[in-house]
């Protein structure tokens, strides 16, 4: 980068190519960062970069109606003005940037272009005082999807947790949580921290006695029960949440993913932690086991729709005919794993998403074609306080430990072998 930019402009450029990628070519946000901060060697370059486009898609429809009020003509959505003009406006807004430098920054990167209208635009918004609504808007299309799926409580709820972000939830090996970790605990061998708390440095990370895992991500694997003297398979199972959790619960666990780059991460984790786990790198529309097992976890790869806090990106980019194509995917996938249980065994199906296509409805029709399994109804007390059965399965929505903090949507079914 050339000297005579105000410092700062690399990130800022890095901000714009993460939002092209994640607006204009569709692509996950976490996905494009390495090629979009090619240019920034520092890690708090990077994460600011990071920041700054995902602040931008939680506040994607307020900026754009801030930037609307301010033009004679409606800029088009993908203008190079209007995308200056949201990392401008969110820096000054939502993240206590100062005006001049929210916008020297980025008129720097529109040099040769729409200059002049963007700074007119953002200095006519700062004298007029503009600012953001507590309370976030939700993209039009996901605030009728969601409101049509769980009405409109739900999808008020989901508006109200973009605006803070989610707390840090620890899920432990053991019973006993080390001494020097302050928080609170919504199940057995859980503790929610306080958002913002740093993981480097805390109590017990070194010697693996915990993992980061939100609590509802939790749930799947806690469903299996206990695990001594079974076999458990955990089918698309990296980075190894629940891995570590099958392995801590007793379990004889088999870990499959297809991503050889996700499975290193899931080794990391059980070289830390110290839990043991068989790893298969496999497609499981390929592989088979060598015998019939008497558990399985299948968190199929889904819209992550769930998980729109943390990873603001699935609110842009996910439509209803991905969601289609994903729930296809996870019919064909939770009907091959089926056959690999033992009679009599547990089979766990969940995913991170809030859309009952990818949830309720694969539930549905794989009860409806398989006579052979029926559903094992998932109980209160199996649950933490604040969340109750829906017809014997577990449907984890906004609003769920809201004055704790929140926690991811999520969608957990049980089914039992005949
Ligand atoms: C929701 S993530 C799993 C998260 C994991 N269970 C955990 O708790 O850490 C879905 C995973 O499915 C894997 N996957 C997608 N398609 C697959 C396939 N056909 N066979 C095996 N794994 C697959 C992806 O690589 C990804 O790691």
């Amino acid at each position: 980068m050339s000297d005579n930019l105000p410092p700062g402009t690399a990130s800022r450029r890095a901000a714009l190519r993460l939002l092209d990628a994640v607006l204009r070519k569709g692509l996950p946000l976490e996905a494009a960062l390495d090629g979009a901060a090619r240019d920034l060697d520092r890690g708090d370059d990077r994460a600011f970069a990071h920041a700054m486009a995902a602040e931008t898609l939680r506040r994607l429809a307020d900026l754009d109606a801030l930037i609307d009020s301010a033009t004679k003509k409606r800029l088009p959505d993908d203008a190079k003005a209007r995308f200056a003009l949201r990392i401008a406006l969110v820096q000054a807004l939502a993240m206590a940037t100062p005006h001049h430098a929210a916008i020297s920054t980025v008129l720097s990167l529109v040099d040769g272009g729409p200059r002049r209208l963007v700074h007119g635009v953002f200095s006519a918004l700062m004298r007029r005082k503009a600012t953001l609504p507590e309370t976030p808007t939700l993209p039009p299309a996901v605030e009728a999807r969601w409101e049509q799926a769980w009405g409109s409580a739900v999808a008020r709820a989901a508006a109200r947790s973009l605006a803070v972000p989610p707390p840090l939830d620890l899920i432990f090996a053991a019973d006993r949580i080390p001494e020097g970790l302050e928080g609170v605990g919504l199940m057995p061998r859980h503790l929610r921290l306080a958002r913002g708390t740093a993981v480097a440095g805390l109590t017990g990370y070194g010697e693996g006695e915990w993992w980061v895992q939100d609590i509802s991500a939790s749930m799947p694997a806690r469903l299996l029960g206990e695990g001594k003297g079974r076999t458990a398979l955990d089918l698309c199972a990296a980075p190894g949440g629940k891995t570590m959790q099958l392995a801590s619960a007793g379990f004889d666990v088999t870990a499959v993913d297809a991503s050889e780059s996700r499975l290193a991460r899931l080794r990391e984790n059980l070289d830390r932690t110290r839990l043991k786990s068989e790893v298969e790198v496999a497609d499981v529309m390929q592989w088979q086991p060598p015998a019939p097992v008497e558990a399985i976890l299948l968190d199929a790869p889904c819209s992550a729709t769930g998980i729109f806090r943390r990873h603001p990106d699935v609110l842009h980019r996910v439509r209803p005919r991905a969601i289609a194509e994903l729930a296809e995917g996870q019919k064909a996938m939770l009907a091959r794993a089926a056959d690999w249980l033992k009679l009599g065994g547990t089979l766990v199906y969940s995913v991170c998403s809030l859309e009952p296509e990818e949830g309720e409805q694969v539930a549905r029709a794989f009860l409806a074609s398989r006579t052979d399994f029926a559903l094992d109804p998932v109980t209160l007390d199996e649950l933490p306080a604040g969340v109750r059965p829906n017809d014997g399965i577990l449907r984890i929505l906004p609003g769920a430990f809201e004055e704790q903090g929140g926690a991811d949507g999520f969608f957990v079914a049980r089914f039992r072998r005949k």
